[in-house]
């Protein structure tokens, strides 16, 4: 009998790294360097009960927050009430250099924040709790809130229909850097979290650069990345206006699953792709039955789709109804005695709709009389970050002329219809009102999900809540959640006169109509956990479906480690192929030409004396001759798949294939022009050896069929010739077997740096290491480019066999085989860059014509945002001591 072995041990909790913005935590530093004061933020309530149920309630996952700590604040003591006091100039003027014992002393109060918060909230201490949980993002430069700008004052506007003129000037560069390093210093603190296996969650539009970045980081095909999208995402016609709209998406589509709050918004973000990245989708239904796209982008997929998020309804009524909240409710309706109560509540910024409201108010005062005197408009409207931006002062004094005008028209000495609050409400106030209130209006122009509207539905939904169940919402079309709360009462803000006709309908419903339209809401409200679970839920699948398919990802190219290996060497080869790497693929072969900026880059590297620059292509010796050599003779060249070989600096060609029969041609030429005829749009290139069929001008479908017919016929008899057929890109090419890209790589690497080919001489494996290259930087975007890839990986492997101890400090040799396409293409090179204009700014970057923080690298950041070990970094580090110095003197009265 056999019995079989019980595996009782526990089973392990799917790891989550989930990474937001910020953590949920208001962070100041009290008097002494070690007094921190931890309080909760306003804000983001939906996203932050999604991480409390995560850390508390789920017992499927393991979570870590990875987050920025947000500004950092000082406190100081009122000598007058003896409280402790933020002081208001210290995110601009106050550098916060904490000392490596106080960040670990804060990373440590933050933690047991976390804990004493899961003490609090759950009744057993049972559950298997991640210790060392919450992973702060240090970024403690001067002027904290820099790390916003971008985000806030580019994305965010854009994301929300409203366009500042950019002119891309130095503030906006500079915003945008340091988007790019609050990026960064998320993908090393996650490279400091991760382990194989875990799911990284990455929300919102501070992090669109994040999930390429962590492709980049980590050579790990299985490395899992959501992202959620909690804004809106706008109409192409927008989102294309941004100067940096390409490396936005690109750093997107580095994710696995990529979601939003509603189909609009998914269907915005593909046709964005589809315009700017040249990508293709297939659109199908997901489970919830709704629609979802299968992007393909260069080359890889990337599954786009939709999600509402919910609210935590349990904790919702939970804290509504208490006996505390009960008196509360009661004092506002004894204030407003037999009015029916209206409330709103709304951040202050231009898309929430406040003006709209009070305008649509207004006329509704001004088109029912019998209703004035008889209902109040309680709005209660929270500052935003951007309070003293001169939008929001001139947003301010619309709203208080608005007020004001309202309520000198239609109020009294007694009463005023509409009660404006421009403050943060405690939460218990805000639940109060949401039980009070006989009707909500929400006339935002634009949001992603107005969590106000599941608040109050949810809050509605509860029976004894003083006669006010179920009574009615009035929601904008333009907010995210008219798409979830399909049977709230739907209105155009910008249409006061319907808006106005909407309250007074709502206002009239009688008990039975309420009661139907909230049983009908109430099912439609998404609940946090659900929510939670299920891009979870999805996100694993996608990741076990995909681990059917043999699926192996390239990182992205480390251009950090690029830079620092071409400052340092010292014989520099560089092996570019021409179209699709150089330059973009289009239509016409002849309209391939070298852009303004590719010369300047190529000249700029020529004439560095340490490198040697070979453009090795498919193309033959007159196009490369007149576009290339002509105009840059150090440049070496090779043509028509390594036929013919140019030295750098030299205008004489050489043959290789110069004995070999070409009788083949006629042949081939003969089948090419059958398919020709039969394929209209279709065209031969005839070189001197090479014959190319292009099939990129014919309708799809058709040339690609006739291509692979073509290919086959070819292959029926070109083995006799010893010739090889090649699928490039919308072309079939053939040329002679034994000359390929890889063969003029092998010569060139086995060779001495800087001094003249002998083209005929075979080669020598017998140099000295120093005297060949000691960086070698090939890139190539198509089939006959992994001939070059292979040929240096096989050096590369001989050469460790060599020359074992004779690595450079990457524990290399310097080889950076590169492919551009995406990171899913099969390849045996060992980075990817996703497209020639990533070529350019990549080359761009060694040349000095490029910052590393235009694009996301991936680079090491010391805590104050530097790059590590940089000038910056050690500069800033001296003045921290001198600042911590004069702190402490300043504690102690002595003088510095
Ligand atoms: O080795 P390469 O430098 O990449 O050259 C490969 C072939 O490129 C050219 O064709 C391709 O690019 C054209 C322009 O973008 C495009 O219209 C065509 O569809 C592509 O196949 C060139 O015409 C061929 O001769 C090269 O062999
Ligand atoms: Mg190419």
């Amino acid at each position: 009998m056999t019995t079989t072995a019980q595996d009782n041990s526990p089973k392990r909790k799917q790891r989550i790294i989930n990474c937001v913005t910020q953590l949920p935590y208001k962070i100041q530093l009290g008097e002494s360097n070690d007094d921190w004061k931890i309080s909760a933020t306003t804000g983001n309530s939906a996203l932050y009960s999604s991480l409390e149920y995560l850390q508390f309630d789920s017992t499927e996952y393991e979570q870590h927050v990875v987050g920025w700590t947000g500004e950092i604040t000082r406190t100081e003591r009122n000598l007058f009430t003896r409280e402790a006091k933020e002081k208001p100039q210290d995110l601009d003027d106050d550098p916060l250099y904490l000392t490596k014992e106080q960040i670990k002393g804060l990373t440590t109060t933050l933690q047991d924040h976390m804990k004493s918060d899961k003490e609090a909230k759950t009744d057993t201490a049972q559950t298997a709790f991640a210790t060392n949980n919450v992973h702060p993002v240090w970024l403690l430069r001067k002027n904290q809130s820099r790390w916003r700008n971008y985000a806030e004052k580019v994305i965010w506007p854009t994301f929300h229909y409203i366009l500042n003129p950019s002119n891309e000037g130095e503030q906006e560069k500079n915003w945008w850097y340091d988007y790019v390093k609050f990026n960064e210093a998320y993908a090393q603190k996650i490279g400091e979290v991760y382990q194989k296996g875990d799911i990284i969650w990455i929300h919102d539009y501070y992090l669109l650069l994040l999930p390429q970045l962590l492709r980049m980081k980590f050579n790990d095909e299985s490395i899992i990345i959501g992202y959620f999208h909690h804004a809106p995402w706008p109409s192409n016609e927008y989102f294309r206006c941004l100067p940096r709209r390409k490396q936005i998406l690109d750093g997107l589509v580095g994710a696995n699953r990529i979601c939003f709050q509603n189909e609009s918004f998914s269907r915005h973000f593909v046709s964005s792709c589809k315009r700017l990245l040249d990508a293709t989708a297939k659109k199908s239904k997901n489970s919830s039955n709704s629609d979802q796209y299968q992007v393909s982008v260069y080359g890889g997929d990337v599954l786009v789709d939709s999600l509402p998020i919910g609210v935590n309804t349990t904790q919702i009524l939970k804290d509504a109804f208490t006996k505390d909240i009960d008196s509360k409710v009661l004092s506002i309706k004894q204030a407003y005695q037999n009015k029916k109560i209206i409330i709103g509540r709304d951040r202050l910024d231009s898309v929430r709709g406040v003006v709209q409201k009070l305008r649509a108010f207004e006329t509704f005062l001004a088109m029912y009389p019998e209703w004035r005197d008889q209902v109040v408009l309680i709005q209660v409207s929270s500052p935003t970050a951007n309070r003293n931006s001169p939008q929001t002062i001139k947003l301010e004094q619309q709203v208080n002329e608005l007020v004001n005008s309202i309520n000198s028209e239609y109020g009294n000495l007694n009463f005023s219809p509409v009660q404006h609050y421009y403050m943060r409400i405690p939460k218990d106030v805000y639940l109060s009102l949401l039980r009070v209130a006989d009707l909500c209006l929400i006339t935002s122009v634009r949001d992603g999900m107005n969590t106000t509207a599941l608040e109050y539905v949810t809050v509605k939904s509860h029976m004894s809540n003083f006669l006010c169940y179920g009574n009615p919402l009035i929601l904008s079309e333009f907010s995210g959640s008219s798409n979830v709360l399909k049977d709230a009462i739907v209105v155009n803000p910008w249409d006061s006169v319907a808006v106005a006709k909407s309250i007074n309908m709502a206002l009239k419903l009688d008990k039975e109509e309420k009661n139907n339209l909230e049983s009908k809401l109430w099912k439609e409200v998404p609940t946090i956990q659900n929510w939670t679970n299920k891009f979870l839920t999805s996100i694993r699948e996608q990741a076990t479906s995909d681990d059917d398919v043999e699926r192996k990802m390239t990182p992205a190219l480390n251009r950090p480690v690029l830079l620092e290996n071409y400052k340092q060497a010292k014989r520099r080869l560089f092996l570019f192929d021409y179209d699709g790497t150089l330059t973009p693929i289009v239509k016409d072969p002849a309209a391939a030409i070298p852009s303004a900026r590719l010369y300047t880059i190529l000249q700029k590297l020529c004439a560095d004396p340490h490198n040697q620059i070979w453009i090795i292509s498919g193309r033959d010796q007159k196009f490369l001759n007149k576009w290339l050599g002509g105009k840059l003779p150090q440049l070496g060249l090779s043509a028509e798949h390594g036929c013919f070989m140019k030295d750098v600096s030299c205008q004489d060609w050489v043959n290789l294939t110069e004995k070999v029969d070409m009788s083949w041609q006629v042949r081939v030429n003969e089948v090419m022009e059958e398919f020709t005829t039969r394929t209209p749009g279709s065209f031969i290139e005839r070189k001197k050896v090479a014959l190319t069929w292009h099939y990129r001008r014919t309708v799809p479908e058709l040339g690609e069929f006739h291509a692979k017919e073509l290919k086959e016929k070819l292959l029926s008899f070109t083995d006799d010739f010893d010739l090889e057929v090649m699928d490039g890109k919308a072309n079939i090419e053939v040329r002679p077997r034994f000359v390929n890209k890889g063969e003029i790589v092998k010569r060139l690497v086995w060779h001495q740096h800087g001094k003249p080919q002998d083209i005929l001489k075979g080669i020598s494996e017998k140099l000295p290491k120093d005297q060949m290259p000691d960086f070698v930087l090939c890139l190539g975007d198509d089939f006959t480019d992994e001939d070059m890839f292979r040929q240096l990986n096989t050096i590369e492997s001989c050469w460790k066999q060599k020359y074992p101890d004779e690595k450079n400090q990457w524990g290399n040799y310097g080889f950076y085989p590169v492919t551009v396409g995406s990171a899913s293409k099969k390849t045996v090179a060992k980075a990817h860059l996703t497209d020639p204009q990533q070529v350019l700014e990549t080359l761009g970057l060694l040349v000095g014509d490029v910052s590393l923080f235009q694009s996301a690298g991936t680079v090491d950041l010391d805590s104050r945002g530097h790059v590590k070990n940089s000038e910056s970094s050690l500069k800033s580090k001296l003045a921290s001591k001198a600042y911590v110095m004069k702190r402490s003197a300043s504690y102690t009265g002595a003088k510095v």
